[in-house]
């Protein structure tokens, strides 16, 4: 019998700059959190005895590998900021060799979550030839705030 699908989840940490420039609040100014990423991936068990993957959906290793490639290497030591907040891009652009990172929409933790979700959900769905489905991204900004974007 067939068992079913299994969800498998992996932390990674890093660190950006972002600012929110029409808050009302603290967070319109230049500021820095140290976020944490988690990836859920949903799929069968392998049953390959005497193999690498014997029992594992996917190697935490290879989820740690493909995030870092796709996103943490991006975003982390990077400043993330809205292409709208147009005043800081170009402030931006004036540093030499800067890390910046231009986001389509504002640098909140719902659209960055949003972002790293659209990010990763075609690497994980074609690397593993469609055996394994990306079902959550959860990213915190502070560990007490965070968001979830999850696969419909
Ligand atoms: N819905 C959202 N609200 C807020 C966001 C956001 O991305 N989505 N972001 C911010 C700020 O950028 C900041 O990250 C959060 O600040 P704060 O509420 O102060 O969170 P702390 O964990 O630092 O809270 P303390 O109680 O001050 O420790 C604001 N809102
Ligand atoms: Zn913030």
């Amino acid at each position: 019998m067939k068992s079913s699908p299994i969800s498998i989840t992996r932390r990674l940490e890093f660190d950006s700059g972002h600012r929110i420039p029409n808050h009302d609040g603290q967070c319109r100014h230049l500021h820095g959190h140290r976020y944490a990423i988690e990836v859920t991936l949903t799929g069968d068990v392998a049953n390959h005895p005497g193999k690498a993957d014997d029992g594992m959906v996917l190697d935490f290793g290879d989820i740690k590998r493909l995030t870092n490639q796709y996103l943490v290497d991006l975003w982390d030591h990077a400043f993330l900021v809205a292409q709208e907040d147009q005043g800081l891009v170009n402030f931006l652009a004036t540093m030499p060799n800067h890390k910046t990172v231009i986001m389509e929409h504002v640098p909140t933790v719902e659209n960055l979550a949003a972002a790293a979700f659209a990010i990763l959900q075609p690497i994980f769905e074609k690397a593993f030839s469609g055996s394994l489905r990306l079902t959550n991204i959860r990213l915190f900004e502070t560990p007490n705030c965070w968001a979830d974007v999850s696969h419909p």
